[in-house]
């Protein structure tokens, strides 16, 4: 598929939902829906998926779409007082056509731009003024790049704090077979033990029941070797210093409508996140968060 044209095309998705497609010339693609600023593909250029989507994934809004990237934002989770993970993975993002300049991201050709603004309704909701603009590019070697800017844009001078995660859910052959490297010796707050702080013991972490961990701290490289398939994909993150690792395993995958009941042995949730200290940001602030995989 070498010497195809890159292109970044406005088309429809699952129910006549906006979705952009992304190529690039060696014909790796990815795709963002605008309800959510959701990426629910990213492939290489021998067409192959990486990213996990549910076979019984609802494409229908509110509902977030499960699988793929969702972003966590303002919340992660159900710490506060906003619906689990936030807003954002609920909300159609719009393309945002004149973005301000993005200084070290000129290599790549093949991106979209989006932006997320509150309306009236929101306010109620989260009485905060920002920008969200996020950008989905695919780079030369066929790696996904996502980078999120987010400024505070009160009017009444007042800082928001936030929580943070690009969900993204890895698809891997099998579970059993999958080994997460750059996480061990460190301390994590365990989901299923009320955020009990633990530190992880041994060597490699791998997979024999539902996980839920939020590992704090973490290097900026994160790899997730599927040794079934012998494909590893390497996390490197900007400005995201937690990193959540979740599976839901059997008896939670049951529970939940969206998902299959052996759907748990075929993915991988590996979060960039920034969860233990929320983001504060003054009025005219903006952060950044940037997230890039790579398939080897
Ligand atoms: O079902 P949701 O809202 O998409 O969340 C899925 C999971 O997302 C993970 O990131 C959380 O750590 C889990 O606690 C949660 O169950």
């Amino acid at each position: 598929m070498a010497g195809e044209k890159p292109s970044v095309e406005l088309c429809k998705g699952v129910n006549g939902l906006d979705k952009v497609v992304l190529r690039d010339a060696r014909g790796s693609s990815a795709e963002v829906y605008l309800f959510g600023g959701h990426v629910t593909s990213w492939r290489t250029d021998h067409r192959e998926e990486l990213l996990f989507v549910s076979n019984k994934a609802i494409f229908k809004p509110p509902k977030a779409i499960r699988g793929g990237i969702p972003i966590c934002f303002p919340q992660f989770s159900s710490h506060g007082n906003l619906e689990q993970h936030g807003f954002a993975r609920n909300k159609f993002w719009i393309i945002d056509t004149d973005p301000p300049p993005f200084p070290s991201d000129s290599s790549s050709k093949t991106f979209v731009d989006l932006i997320l603004k509150p309306t009236d309704d929101d306010f109620k909701i989260w009485p905060h003024s920002y920008e969200f603009r996020l950008r989905v590019a695919l780079g030369l070697g066929g790696d996904l790049m996502l980078t999120s800017r987010i400024r505070n844009t009160n009017a009444d001078g007042k800082p928001f704090s936030f929580t943070f995660a690009y969900h993204t859910y890895f698809s891997v052959s099998d579970i059993s077979e999958v080994r997460v490297e750059g996480l061990e010796t460190l301390d994590y707050l365990d989901n299923l033990k009320e955020r009990e702080r633990f530190t992880e013991q041994g060597d490699a972490i791998t997979f024999e029941s539902g996980v839920d961990k939020i590992y704090l701290s973490t290097p900026a490289k994160i790899a997730i070797i599927d040794h079934e398939k012998k494909r590893t994909f390497v996390l490197r993150k900007d400005g995201l210093p937690d990193a959540v690792v979740w599976n839901p395993w059997d008896r939670k995958a049951k529970a939940m409508p969206d998902f299959g009941d052996d759907e748990y042995k075929h993915m991988l949730c590996v979060e960039a996140a920034a969860i233990e200290k929320p983001i504060t940001l003054k009025p005219g602030e903006e952060w950044k968060g940037r997230c890039v995989l790579y398939r080897h």
